[in-house]
């Protein structure tokens, strides 16, 4: 499962395969790029975790899986093969039985994406109708119900005539999941699945839908800000930034050598309750880049303080590639330096948080 693998046209290889996607917005003030040359795969039973700050183009990448763009608004460039299926330029009815069929996707907000004036088993039963045209609705019905019973939803043969806001938070979530995964998707992309329960719902949550991806043997995308989340459920990470993959490895990689100065910016932004209480967090310092108006060279540079200091000239001038980082196969960087984070911590940290630096001498 690597960014720089996928084999666009094997049926056998990974059951996702996304290259070289780029997904642009026309906007009154120009072409909005959010996504540029994003290449990776997923293989069933397997799990990616996409990480990365507000605006990286996290979602914007997962919904130009699933199709959600409108073709008008969003132009779609590159190959994302789902099955064997490629699906960029695929007309909106054979989209449609796609979605549904082979891929469900999951969203952070239950009471937003279920419909309030609908049951909870009508809206199950007509997820399922779509995709069994040939089914009784009595069929649909004991589906929707051995559904919610397959969440944990208890007494779901009562439960299912409740409205949304009959449902608790944890409850709507997993109500959310039985209707993503009524039609045994192959894939199933959950975009911040547990962001909005508190920390017991949350837990409950991840293992069923670690449950749930074992039962079924989906690939599964999991979108989060939490690397909590990304230790428990991911095999690999692919972390984004400005649109882009600026580092790839599996989530053992990420998350104990990262080789990204931003990626360890994002491990070092995690609170740690057992830090004493005057600990720091270390900021990222600076904003990421216009996508607007992107920069020539790395998208990091200025915001990254150690190209003036040891790149010179370089960062600001040529993008680099993802190319293969120290720690071992399968785990990519995008930086024109040899040992980004250690230059980082020479380097820049003393400047940024000298009581840090000192801390760990
Ligand atoms: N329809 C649109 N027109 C113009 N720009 C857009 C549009 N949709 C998204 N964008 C821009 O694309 C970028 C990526 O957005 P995206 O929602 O993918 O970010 P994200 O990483 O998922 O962030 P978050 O974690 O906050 O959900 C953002 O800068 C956003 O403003």
């Amino acid at each position: 499962m690597t960014p720089s693998s996928a084999a666009a046209t094997d049926p056998e290889g990974p059951y996702l395969q996304v290259e070289d996607l780029r997904v642009t917005f026309p906007t009154q003030d120009g072409p909005v790029t959010a996504v540029s040359g994003l290449t990776y795969s997923v293989e069933k039973g397997k799990t990616l975790g996409i990480v990365g700050e507000s605006g990286s183009g996290k979602s914007v990448s997962s919904m130009a899986v699933m199709g959600l763009h409108d073709a008008k608004s969003a132009k779609i460039e590159g190959s994302i093969r789902v099955g064997g299926t490629e699906v960029v330029g695929l007309g909106e009815s054979r989209m449609r039985a796609l979605r549904g069929n082979s891929m469900a996707m999951i969203f952070q907000d239950a009471l937003a994406a279920l419909h309030p004036f609908y049951k909870i088993g009508k809206q199950l039963e007509e997820a399922y109708l779509v995709h069994h045209s040939s089914a009784s609705k009595r069929d649909a019905r004991r589906k929707a119900i051995e559904m919610l019973d397959r969440v944990g939803i208890p007494q779901p043969d009562r439960r299912v005539d409740d409205f949304p806001h009959q449902f608790s938070g944890g409850m709507r979530q997993r109500a959310m999941i039985a209707m993503g995964l009524i039609n045994d998707p192959s894939l199933l992309i959950a975009d911040e699945p547990t962001t909005a329960l508190d920390v017991t719902v949350q837990a409950q949550i991840l293992d069923l839908l670690q449950d749930l991806q074992r039962e079924f043997n989906s690939a599964v995308i999991i979108i989060t800000h939490d690397l909590g989340v990304i230790a428990e459920m991911a095999d690999d990470v692919l972390v984004m930034y400005a649109g882009r993959c600026v580092e790839f490895g599996t989530t053992k990689q990420i998350l104990t050598s990262p080789e990204m100065p931003y990626t360890w910016g994002l491990l070092s932004s995690i609170p740690d309750v057992h830090a004493s209480t005057d600990a720091r967090l270390i900021p990222i310092p600076g904003n990421p880049p216009s996508l607007l108006r992107p920069p020539s060279g790395c998208s990091f540079h200025p915001r990254c303080v150690h190209s003036d200091k040891v790149a010179g000239d370089l960062c600001s001038t040529e993008r680099p590639e993802l190319l293969p980082a120290s720690s071992g196969t399968a785990h990519l960087k995008r930086c024109h330096l040899a040992d980004p984070v250690g230059v980082y911590q020479t380097e820049v940290l003393p400047e940024i948080a000298p009581e840090l630096v000192q801390e760990t001498r």
